[in-house]
């Protein structure tokens, strides 16, 4: 029987000890759920049946399943029904639910996104192994004219009998409360065209939060029909390359602007563009942005190709006039249509499934790390010592995964 062999540091192994020792908490639950006997099966090297992990798998929905209240079953029932079905009130109760803090709903949001993920799979074997939905993260600067541009595109897309969801990542409305994007009304038009569904950023919450509930509202959104899925972000700290990790498509924004203000595109973000839009290019601005399309054009030639089917493209547009619009849709079909006649859109999304898992891995992990009370007392004084010079940071990770570790800590 083929084995899974998990190879872990020391790091990994004593956190997921200590994780595995949480009765309370969710990840244990399911852990324990979905992998029954994990916490024997933790030494250096961890042999798992494959085929037991495979029961493990299911086994745990089947409980999840019947743990579930009648309400709750009912719930679930209602917003699954509603959602296949393309219900948008479905669809919004559904997202509502998978950004929920409260534990036992989120477990509901998993054992919904599971039969919504089920359904999918079952299209997706009706459409020949293919995705049933085109994933595009679109970003830029602010002001760069996103919302603009995905209101025109998404007006066309819908007027061309596809069903198109928008999900925003707004970094801001994580730290601070406020919003990068705008407080004003965006997108009003196609807020108001019954075949397009705009959900804006939730409002609080870590970035890794947020990515986690926008990778989950992007299945949900496929599940209720959506054939196109356009996921928003400003260009600003990480949130673009989280966005760029979720999507078949990464495209950039740039207005025609120079200097300054395209100080703040990052180089490494630019790498990750399949397709480069220079926005406003109507009226006086079409010199400018005629420049610095030849200006990125030269640019992306010096980087690292991604792909083996796609030279990323720079072409200009103008949502005032409507000008290169179809072209850019065109040119994102295109990419498309390459991408999966050679299966690299279907290989970069499982890429993406695993570093989904990992990030929500490390991000529970550092959790508990963090919240573990042994660790907790002695933090502030190990900090200290460390940006004083007195311990090196070696010495004070080694004692503080000591300090998790130890049996006595944890109880
Ligand atoms: N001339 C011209 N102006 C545009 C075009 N698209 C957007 N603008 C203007 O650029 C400004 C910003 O446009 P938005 O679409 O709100 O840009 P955004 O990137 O969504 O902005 P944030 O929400 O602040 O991130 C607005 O004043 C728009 O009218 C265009 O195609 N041509």
């Amino acid at each position: 029987m083929p084995h899974v062999y998990y190879k872990m540091g020391r790091f990994g192994l004593s956190l997921l000890r200590h994780i595995s020792s949480f009765p309370s908490s969710r990840t244990c639950c399911l852990h324990q759920r979905v992998f029954p006997g994990f916490q024997s099966c933790y030494k250096s090297t961890i042999p798992v049946h494959t085929c037991q992990q495979r029961r493990g798998v299911s086994t745990a929905l089947r409980h999840q399943m019947q743990d579930l209240s009648g309400p709750e079953q009912r719930l679930l029932d209602k917003l699954y029904e509603g959602l296949i079905s393309g219900q948008r009130a479905s669809l919004a109760e559904s997202i509502t639910l998978v950004e929920t803090q409260h534990p036992r709903k989120k477990e509901l949001a998993q054992v919904l996104l599971q039969k919504v993920l089920a359904y999918r799979r079952e299209q997706e074997s009706h459409n020949g192994g293919k995705p049933v939905a085109f994933r595009v993260g679109l970003s830029g600067p602010p002001g760069a004219g996103k919302s603009s541009f995905i209101e025109v595109v998404g007006k066309m897309l819908t007027g061309r009998g596809h069903k198109v969801s928008v999900l925003a990542v707004d970094p801001s409305s994580c730290t601070t409360g406020g919003s990068l994007m705008g407080d004003k009304t965006r997108m009003t038009e196609l807020s108001r065209d019954m075949n397009a569904f705009i959900r804006p950023s939730p409002t609080s919450g870590t970035l890794g939060g947020v990515t986690r509930t926008t990778n989950e509202a992007i299945v949900l959104c496929e599940g209720a029909g959506y054939d196109i899925v356009l996921v928003e972000t400003v260009g600003v700290g990480q949130s673009e390359f989280a966005v760029a990790d979720m999507v078949d498509m990464f495209v950039l924004l740039i207005p025609p602007a120079g200097g300054d203000e395209l100080q703040g595109i990052k180089r490494g973000i630019i790498e990750r563009a399949d397709l480069v839009v220079v926005t406003k290019s109507d009226g006086d601005l079409v010199v400018p942005a005629r420049r610095i399309q030849t200006e990125y054009t030269s640019a992306l030639k010096l980087l690292r190709r991604q792909s083996k089917s796609w030279n990323p493209k720079v072409v200009r547009a103008s949502s005032h006039s409507g000008e290169g619009i179809p072209e850019v849709w065109a040119k994102m079909e295109l990419y498309r249509d390459a991408m999966l006649a050679n299966g690299e859109l279907q290989g970069r999304r499982r890429a993406q499934q695993k570093v989904w898992m990992w990030n929500l891995i490390q991000e529970n992990v550092l959790y508990h790390f963090q919240n573990h009370p042994g660790v907790r007392d002695a933090l502030p004084h190990l900090e200290d010592r460390v940006t004083k010079g007195a311990v090196s940071p070696g010495l004070a990770a080694d004692l503080l995964l000591k300090a998790f570790s130890s049996p006595s800590s944890s109880s």
